[in-house]
């Protein structure tokens, strides 16, 4: 881990599980989240996940055949947001029916900008305590400061509401829980307020605004005109397969091959996370990546946007195309069987796939976003017929793209790296769907 990470989390004042960069400390960190994530954990997540998506089709619909163009970052936000109240504080934030606590996922992508910048800078050892001064950044750093400073607050303010409800003894084991009562091997001591306070911003904002940036990811590929055939036949198969949106379920979906890899496709062309994640070499006197010789403490990290479009492992990768994760003999029934993988190229690009990051410090999460993710798209599709509203919004257009020099590809999702993303739209109209 670089030192950047010793910056992402200075205006907490304390590390998170994700910026401890003591492997040890680390270690017990992640023990305790483990159990949060752990497969009896997922399996009680599952009733939230459904209520929070049965929430989100309620609020899709409209009395009208087709419903008002609904702009999809928005609610994919207000969807994650939510299951993550229910999981980490057991207290519903309810984005998708009220505004009240609508500005927080703001303040998420706005510090994740701002803290993305600093801990780039130079010179980190003089930053990071002027970035831990709150009078002094309110100054200093503008707005942008000023929202982190806001998110660090409302994180600790969600987290002294929880500990009260800890000494009510509630029954439900949410992430909390785990946090709460764990202790340190060494010291025997509980996490302190600062580190309470840094782990629960790091479970809002890692758990939250991933899945919603791969969720409207999906609303943007599914709903491409090239994605017709797609749509229409994962649409036909979960109809086909399930009588009732009821049954369907994480337990059925997570086997549904076709579902799955829709679900890596969307990870693979818009990873939630698309930076370098950055590491520094430890080993003396250095090691050898890719035939050249690195030397230790320098800073290397390669970005999961630049492996996931490379085109040996992702043959045309600019293309949406679930089939590239689905080997030839697999059992389904594609129109054109011809364009699933040979089996080497599904190992190469299995191999080159890490929009969660590999090893120790991969996401812990990943098996509740996949849950999410499947959950959301199974039952909206099989709830819903979806088109692409005529007006639509995007975070850049192809102009400002080519004035800033960037890459424009007219069929990908535009986001801005912010090491978390920034983004907008698509806008996507819903009808009920009639048997
Ligand atoms: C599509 C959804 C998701 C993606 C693409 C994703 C991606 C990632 C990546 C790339 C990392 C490594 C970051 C680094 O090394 O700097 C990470 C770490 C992490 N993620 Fe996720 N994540 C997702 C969903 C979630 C969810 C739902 C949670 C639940 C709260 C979560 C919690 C975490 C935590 C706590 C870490 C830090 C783990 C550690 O350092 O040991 N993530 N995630």
């Amino acid at each position: 881990m670089s030192d950047y990470y010793k910056t992402i989390d200075a205006p907490a004042g304390a590390y998170s599980t994700h910026s401890e960069i003591s492997r040890k400390k680390h270690a017990f960190r992640r023990r305790v989240l483990d159990q949060a994530f752990s497969e009896a954990s997922l399996r009680s997540a599952e009733e939230f996940v459904i209520k929070n998506v049965d929430a989100l089709c309620d609020v899709l619909s409209d009395s009208n055949p087709w419903s008002r163009p609904r702009k999809m970052d928005d609610y994919a936000t207000y969807f994650a947001y939510d299951v993550m109240g229910d999981l980490v504080f057991g207290k519903p934030f309810d984005c998708m029916t009220s505004a009240e606590h609508r500005y927080v996922p703001k303040l998420i992508t706005a510090s994740s900008e701002f803290l993305y910048i600093i801990a780039n800078l130079p010179l980190q050892f003089i930053v990071r305590p002027i970035i831990c001064c709150e009078p002094l950044m309110h100054w200093l750093g503008g707005q942008a400061a000023r929202d982190e400073f806001h998110f660090v607050a409302y994180a600790a303010a969600c987290m002294k509401e929880r500990i009260a409800k800890e000494d009510e003894k509630v029954v439900r084991k949410d992430m909390m829980h785990y946090i709460l009562n764990a202790k340190d091997p060494v010291t025997s001591r509980p996490f302190s307020q600062r580190e309470l306070e840094a782990e629960t911003s790091l479970l809002i904002a890692a758990g939250a605004d991933t899945t919603s940036s791969s969720l409207a990811a999906g609303f943007f590929y599914l709903t491409l005109p090239s994605s017709e055939p797609i749509l229409q036949y994962l649409q036909q198969q979960l109809r086909k397969e399930f009588s009732d949106v009821a049954s369907i379920t994480w337990s059925v979906v997570k086997s549904h091959t076709y579902l799955r890899a829709v679900v890596d496709e969307i990870l693979r062309f818009s990873p939630a996370v698309p930076s370098e994640l950055p590491r520094t070499i430890l080993q003396k006197p250095g090691l050898e990546i890719a035939g050249e010789f690195i030397p230790a403490g320098t800073t290397v990290g390669c970005s999961a946007y630049v492996l996931h479009h490379d085109e040996e492992a992702y043959p045309e990768p600019y293309t949406f195309r679930p089939e590239r994760w689905i080997p030839q003999d697999a059992e389904t029934h594609l129109a054109e069987p011809t364009s699933l993988q040979d089996p080497g190229q599904i190992t190469k690009a299995r191999e080159a796939f890490c929009a969660f990051s590999l090893g120790s410090r991969g996401c812990v999460g990943k098996q509740l976003a996949y849950m999410e993710l499947c959950l959301v798209l199974a039952r909206v599709l099989w709830t819903f017929d979806l088109r692409r509203s005529a007006e639509q919004v995007s975070i850049r257009t192809k102009a400002e793209s080519e004035k800033k020099g960037l890459d424009w590809h007219e069929d990908e999702y535009q986001v801005k790296d912010v090491f978390l993303t920034d983004r907008g739209g698509p806008m996507v109209q819903f009808r009920r769907h009639q048997v």
